[in-house]
């Protein structure tokens, strides 16, 4: 086998990885047929496996263990790496900080641990690798649940009572599970505490040693409180301890980040919270295993590498003291595919690998398709009505002297089209990173629709599934054309030019080189590492465009690019043709435009009222049960079964099913009716002037005719099909999206971003008055949207550890301030570099669905708001933009987005509709009427677009 230099295609890397997982499970059986047949030395083992083949892969001699032989071999090619008792094993409890425990542990000891999930492995065979002393000390991660309960602590519990000469670090879960382990007892803390700083005293026990203790300075010359977070519903009860377990640090009286307590909770717990003394760390007098209640693998928490070192230093000095079985020098270990990390790919499932689903920016290919561009310097400032002039133009229709007579013209014209539309670019002062717009149509030779449905589990209605199965033979067709369905096209730029000058291909100020655009709905989950959905959306779960062709805008400097994928010859008449559209608008005649860029922001909120519309809509929840919902989600994190919850609601209103008067407050004045659904593309144009933000999008996909609506319910017609085979837009499905959230983004250079959103507050009118400014600086201060942000930010940190280099993972930008025109809200940015080798489907794969539509832990809380959310979430929650085809060598870069503040409509006659999600993160902190205040608030501003569409239709502006 080759090594691995970096330079393996994400196909092969790929192919490596699943033949890795399959071997993974070989060993597991025949590890399991050994441990039954009570045989296990190696003898046993040499007659079944080809021994050249094992000795080339086992080096230095013998192996003490029969795990270490048959995982050698069972790996084939694969290279071990050399047991290393200075490494660390690490448990994960399905947590969503296991990842920063990863880095920290990395930074430590030089090399990643391996990474077990806590029900991946059988005590019976960890058993042996740690007998023989292949990991140098033991790490138990954080994670949702109780201690007491083997669900949720898995193998951690078998550690803790029988690896008696290990060294053992038990975090969070970890350090509850060794007080249970000991008959201890782990009950409800005094008040929930999650993503909240608080100063600690500690004992000078060894593991805290140049730590200090408190709010002074430490004497080993890291001055500065101990302050550390902590996300904990459950605690020790330091009265039931045993002898043999001694509490070594607490919380400092009054240390607290101020932040107050739960209303809920009672003036007692309050006080005992208050007055400190809660338990923060355990040591066992006799075993070199510790506990912390806190998270030192949290970016606010400090002396976390510190605390790390000293376990480390602790665990060495406790392994070299002679009483432990010391490994054979230079025997095989833990098995690890050469150049990549064993993190990935060792004994514990994995996303980044098993998840990765094939078809993104494929390498390969005949290396005859080549990328063609062209700028056209400064075209878009001489085009009256600006980029959205420009869109209207190129895709919608809009030539000169056009007459757009038909409300719905613009939309039937823009079928099959996208806009990445960072519609904040012209409003001053806001988002530096709204620079560019991409905006395309039906493409040429290599263009592709793509309408991808979940296979339906067997409980789906039959309607559902054969809706599933015409969306599955409706993929890949491209439009007007009747041939079988066809696979995207696998595209290498191996022959990179531009087209008339010397600039090359890596000129472009931008990372997008034409390829996948669309979206992925909340439900593709179930290609990554979360739960299957329980609810299936009738929509298409992705819907994405392979375009060929595509206008970029560089709104720093009006410069617009014309970008075309030659395979067939066919680029450069469209070059030319579109050069001259876009060099024609000068003359254009605006007035059949909408208002443009330059006005954008203009026609801001000075009626109140509109605000309080909300007419024709059925919220999918009324109040009485999202209030509801949100007290179930403070009880699942009372229990310790989540940190937060991202709790959501949806909005409908679909032809024929007006329901006035049903719901809760304020959702009520239905005085328009609404015979259609709002036309996309209106409700696009008022919503980018009425709600700019830089991750805005127009999608508007044909092919989607699923026969159904969301969640099943509504009154829709089963003969859709049929009746709407007159409708130019039955089959479409248009998302207007005003998001301002980014969800991740891979630069070409290999870099990854994540900038989560948490922490919402109103805007006061008019924008900029000391109402205004006070709300944002009471966001920027305040306890309960710092912990809400911080959860997330960590989260983050997780999923992009999973798959970025160790010691890259930073948070440049912590909860800052971002004003938009009808909210405040806490920003942070998170970036990491991503490690070679890692294809870029496994980065979009190892942080979806975006955490801050799931909450923390990801997986348990996803669980959670299953059993909460009557309906599926479709493309709210899910998440919308560009994954570029690679260049020569690097990766295909990707920016997607977290689609919030969106409309998603069926404009078909019949059975059309309009859907709108709006949701926010509950804390034990929540106040439950407020959170479905803060709910109804985000979704006025797309409310209040649809009622302006409600109002141009039916003539009263
Ligand atoms: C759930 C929504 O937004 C999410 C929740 C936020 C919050 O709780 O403050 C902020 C931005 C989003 O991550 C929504 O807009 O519907
Ligand atoms: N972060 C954790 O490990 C939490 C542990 C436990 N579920 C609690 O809430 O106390």
């Amino acid at each position: 086998m080759p090594p691995d230099d970096g330079s393996l295609s994400d196909e092969e890397w790929l192919r490596r990885a699943l033949d890795a997982a399959r071997a993974r499970d070989l060993v597991r059986d025949r590890l399991e047929t050994l441990a039954a047949s009570d045989g296990g030395d190696g003898d046993e083992f040499d007659r079944n496996v080809d021994d050249d083949a094992s000795r080339a892969i086992v080096r230095g001699g013998d192996a003490p263990a029969s795990v270490d032989r048959a995982a050698a071999t069972a790996f084939g090619g694969w290279i071990p790496c050399d047991a290393d008792a200075d490494r660390t094993l690490l448990v994960d409890n399905y947590d969503s900080y296991t990842y920063n425990l990863y880095h920290l542990i990395a930074a430590v000891d030089g090399a990643p641990p391996v990474v077990v999930r806590n029900d991946a492995i059988a005590w019976h065979q960890l058993e042996p690798a740690l007998r023989a002393g292949h990991f140098g000390r033991v790490v138990l991660s954080p994670g949702p649940g109780t201690p007491d309960r083997s669900d949720d602590v898995g193998i951690c519990a078998d550690v803790l009572s029988n690896a008696v000469d290990v060294p053992v670090l038990g975090v969070c879960l970890g350090h509850q599970a060794l007080a249970t382990a000991h008959g201890g007892v782990v009950g409800r803390a005094p008040v929930p505490m999650h993503g909240r700083l608080h100063v600690l005293v500690h004992d000078d026990s060894p593991l805290f040693a140049g730590i200090p203790s408190g709010g002074g300075t430490g004497e080993g010359g890291e001055g500065g409180s101990f302050v550390v977070t902590r996300y904990h519903s459950l605690a020790v009860d330091a009265a039931s301890l045993p002898e043999c377990l001694i509490p070594c640090a607490w919380t400092e009286r009054g240390g607290g980040d101020g932040g107050g307590v739960p209303s809920n909770e009672s003036a007692t717990n309050a006080e005992i919270e208050d007055a400190g003394g809660v338990v923060m760390a355990l040591r066992h007098r006799d075993r070199p295993h510790y506990g912390v209640q806190f998270h030192p693998e949290s970016v606010c928490s400090r002396f976390g590498e510190r605390l790390y070192r000293n376990f480390a230093a602790i665990a060495k000095a406790h392994n070299e003291g002679g009483s432990r079985t010391r490994p054979t020098e230079g025997v095989a270990g833990v098995m690890a595919p050469r150049g990549i990390d064993p993190a990935i790919v060792c004994i514990a499932p994995d996303a980044p690998t098993n998840a990765t689903t094939g078809g993104f920016a494929t390498v390969d290919g005949d290396g005859k398709t080549r990328l063609m561009w062209m700028r056209l310097p400064g075209a878009l400032a001489s085009t009256p009505g600006g980029s959205e002039a420009l869109f209207w133009r190129l895709f919608g229709g809009d030539d000169a002297g056009a007459e757009l007579n038909d409300p719905r013209a613009r939309t039937i014209a823009a079928k099959d089209t996208f806009w990445l539309d960072s519609a904040t670019a012209s409003v001053a002062g806001q988002c530096p990173r709204s620079r560019f717009s991409f905006m395309g149509g039906r493409g040429g030779g290599l263009w592709r629709r793509l309408v991808y449905a979940l296979p339906r589990p067997e409980r789906e209605s039959a309607r559902a599934k054969a809706a599933a199965r015409r969306a599955a033979e409706g993929a890949a067709a491209r439009a007007g054309d009747d041939d079988a369905p066809r696979d995207p096209p696998i595209v290498s730029l191996s022959d990179e030019k531009n087209d008339g000058s010397d600039a090359g291909v890596d000129d472009l100020p931008f990372d997008f080189r034409c390829g996948f655009v669309g979206y992925l709905g909340y439900e593709m989950r179930a290609e990554c590492d979360s739960p299957a959905p329980r609810h299936y959306s009738p929509v298409p779960d992705a819907a994405l465009y392979f375009a060929d062709r595509a206008v970029a805008v560089d709104h720093s400097n009006d410069d617009v690019y014309l970008l075309a994928l030659e395979a067939e010859g066919d680029a450069r008449s469209w070059m030319a043709e579109t050069e001259r559209t876009v060099l024609a608008l000068g003359s254009f005649d605006a007035t059949k435009a909408n208002k443009g860029d330059k006005q954008t922001g203009s026609a801001s909120h000075t009626n109140e009222a509109a605000y309080a519309y909300e007419g024709g809509f059925t919220f999918r929840r009324d109040r009485d049960e999202y209030v509801g919902d949100v007290q179930a989600c403070q009880r699942a994190i009372d229990r310790g079964e989540t940190y937060e919850v991202c709790l959501t609601n949806e909005l409908r209103r679909t032809v024929g099913e007006l329901s006035l008067g049903a719901g809760g407050d304020g959702e009520v004045g239905g005085s328009i009716p609404a015979p259609r659904a709002p036309d996309p593309a209106t409700l696009y144009s008022v919503l980018r002037r009425t709600n700019p933000a830089p991750y805005a999008a127009f999608l508007c996909f044909g092919g989607c005719d699923f026969g159904g609506a969301p969640d099943n319910s509504s009154a829709v017609s089963s003969d859709v099909t049929s009746d709407n085979s007159s409708d130019p837009l039955a089959d479409v499905v248009a998302v207007c999206c005003s998001s301002p959230e980014r969800f991740l983004r891979l630069s070409a250079g290999g870099v990854l971003e994540a900038k989560p959103i948490k922490g919402t507050a109103p805007r006061v009118q008019p924008l900029g008055c000391d109402a205004d400014v006070a709300e944002a600086s009471k966001l920027a201060t305040s306890v309960k949207d710092r912990a809400e942000n911080l959860m997330i930010v960590d989260l983050l940190r997780n999923d992009l550890g999973r798959v970025c280099v160790p010691g890259t993972v930073s948070v440049p930008g912590l909860m800052k301030i971002e004003s938009y025109a009808s909210v405040h809200q806490l920003v942070s940015t998170v970036q990491g570099t991503k490690r070679g080798g890692v294809p870029t489907a496994a980065c979009v794969a190892a942080a979806f669905p975006p955490g801050s539509m799931t909450g923390a832990p990801k997986f348990r809380t996803v669980e959670i708001i299953d059993t909460l959310e009557p309906g599926p979430r479709g493309v709210y929650s899910g998440s919308v933009g560009y994954i570029s085809v690679p260049r020569k060598s690097g990766d295909g870069a990707f920016d997607l987005n977290v689609v919030i503040r969106t409309a998603v409509v069926k404009p078909g006659l019949r059975g059309g509709g309009v859907w709108v999600g709006s949701g926010g993160a509950i804390t034990a902190l929540s106040d439950p009427v407020g959170e479905w205040e803060e709910m109804t608030l985000k979704a006025r501003a797309v409310l209040r677009a649809i009622r302006a569409c409600d109002e141009a239709a039916s003539g009263t502006v």
